[in-house]
């Protein structure tokens, strides 16, 4: 096992220290510390978080390893600055079986790039009909923690319902893709003046919030653990910040796209910026950031969605939704909630690594970067700027909104329990 001395590493942006990561975990921290035989990091001006941990990850193995396959996807994890994902269910065959997230589980093992956690479908085939096997996939070598349908809603109300009921039994939570099924069908974009105009099917926002306000409604109900994925629209933030007054158990994410780019980039008919939930307005962006800012959102998750390029280089109304996140995730966080007077580096830490960790159930990660703790730790350099490349991704896929676009921030150095996964801005 590798040793590594940080040098003058801001820890969460505050004043430089030293961290000694042996034996996977911190083992010293503090001002001018030695030690033999340790590699050296030089960390001035760099700031240290604790590992990203991404509740909603892509990696589409099985099944569509032309996109991404775990390896593949981790190692983009990896560069983004992640120790731990969780890895989406709708994959083929699908992962509602011990079976199917066991294999994840172990490939996720096997590439060694960062910690991979199946989420398990709510429904068999994710077809919405049948409560998968949930028992059976908590109780498996991946100990499944999260179940989502994603990519489709559970909209029928007596299945959320009992899959709310379930998962109490191991302390599981269901994470909903908030979609109206019947709002939103042939839906391309977000409806509103624009989406009349490009002649593109809308996709209102009251899809979004109906399905949220009644998950909040069943959770309080059957005293269950409800995560909202992907939070789009500002009336989705009041209705989980109303939920969270009242005390109920529900947590949100934000996705960095949804907190930077506008419906207004369908102008382009570029499916790049084809995604689900779509993007939406100027003001919905601005009400995401507040709920990130006060708590209202818990985190940000990437939606990492890769896609081969016969699947977006098409018309808009072909095109898979989904866009790629994970390189790119800590930056966007940085321009438009840190650099923004938003939120400081431990609101960071907190949305991107210890809250996530919490909500999936994981605790080897999201632990502060402290002595005794694993040393799951990420270098960040703030003051860098980069134009991204997306032929330079590590993601088999290209499908970046961001490409060409100069963003501030690189991660220079990824510690997956003390061994480098990124060293100097690379893969190791
Ligand atoms: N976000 C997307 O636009 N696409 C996701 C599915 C999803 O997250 O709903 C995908 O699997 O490609
Ligand atoms: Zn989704
Ligand atoms: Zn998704």
């Amino acid at each position: 096992m590798s040793t590594h001395l940080i040098k003058d590493a801001a820890v969460l942006g505050g004043e430089p220290t030293d961290l000694l990561l042996r034996d996977g975990v911190v083992a010293e921290m503090g001002r001018g510390l030695s030690a033999e035989g340790a590699t050296v990091v030089d960390a001035a001006g760099l700031i240290a978080l604790p590992g990203l941990v991404d509740l909603h990850t892509h990696l589409r193995e099985p099944g569509r390893e032309d996109a991404e396959t775990v390896e593949t996807g981790t190692r983009a994890a990896a560069m983004g600055g992640f120790t731990a994902v969780h890895a989406m269910a709708n994959t083929d065959p699908v992962a509602d079986t011990a079976g199917v997230v066991e294999q994840v589980w172990r490939l996720g093992r096997e590439a060694g790039y960062c910690d991979v956690y199946p989420v398990g479908a709510v429904t068999v085939g994710l077809a919405g009909e049948r409560l998968a096997e949930l028992g059976a996939m908590a109780d498996s070598a991946a100990r499944v923690r999260v179940f989502s349908d994603d990519g489709h809603c559970v909209s029928d109300a007596v299945l959320m319902r009992r899959a709310l009921e379930y998962v109490k039994a191991f302390d599981g939570v269901v994470a909903q893709h908030a979609q109206e099924p019947r709002l939103t069908q042939g839906a391309q974009m977000n409806e509103g003046e624009l989406s009349g105009r490009l002649g593109l099917t809308g996709w209102p926002a009251v899809a979004e919030e109906a399905i949220i306000a009644r998950d909040c409604l069943l959770t309080a109900h059957v005293g269950s653990r409800l995560h909202v994925c992907h939070v789009s629209t500002a009336g989705s933030v009041e209705i989980v910040r109303d939920a969270k007054r009242k005390g109920w158990n529900v947590t949100a994410e934000a996705c960095p796209h949804h907190l930077l780019l506008t419906d207004q980039l369908a102008a382009t008919y570029d499916p790049i910026y084809k995604v689900n939930p779509p993007l939406r307005t100027a003001a919905d962006t601005e009400a995401l950031r507040a709920g990130l800012a006060d708590g209202t959102i818990d985190i940000v998750a990437t939606d990492h969605a890769p896609h081969p390029h016969e699947d977006k280089d098409c018309e808009w109304a072909a095109a898979a939704f989904g866009m790629l996140g994970l390189e790119t995730a800590l930056s966007i966080v940085q321009h438009t909630m840190v650099d923004a007077g938003l939120l400081d580096w431990a609101g960071v830490a907190e949305r991107m690594s210890h809250a996530p960790a919490r909500i999936g159930r994981v605790a080897e990660h999201g632990q502060p970067i402290a002595v005794g703790n694993a040393a799951n730790v990420v270098l960040y350099d703030p003051a860098a700027t980069r134009t991204i490349d997306a032929a330079a991704s590590a993601s088999l896929s290209r499908n970046t909104p961001y490409r060409g676009m100069e963003l501030p921030g690189r991660v220079v150095a990824t510690f997956l329990r003390g061994t480098p996964t990124v060293l100097d801005g690379v893969l190791v």
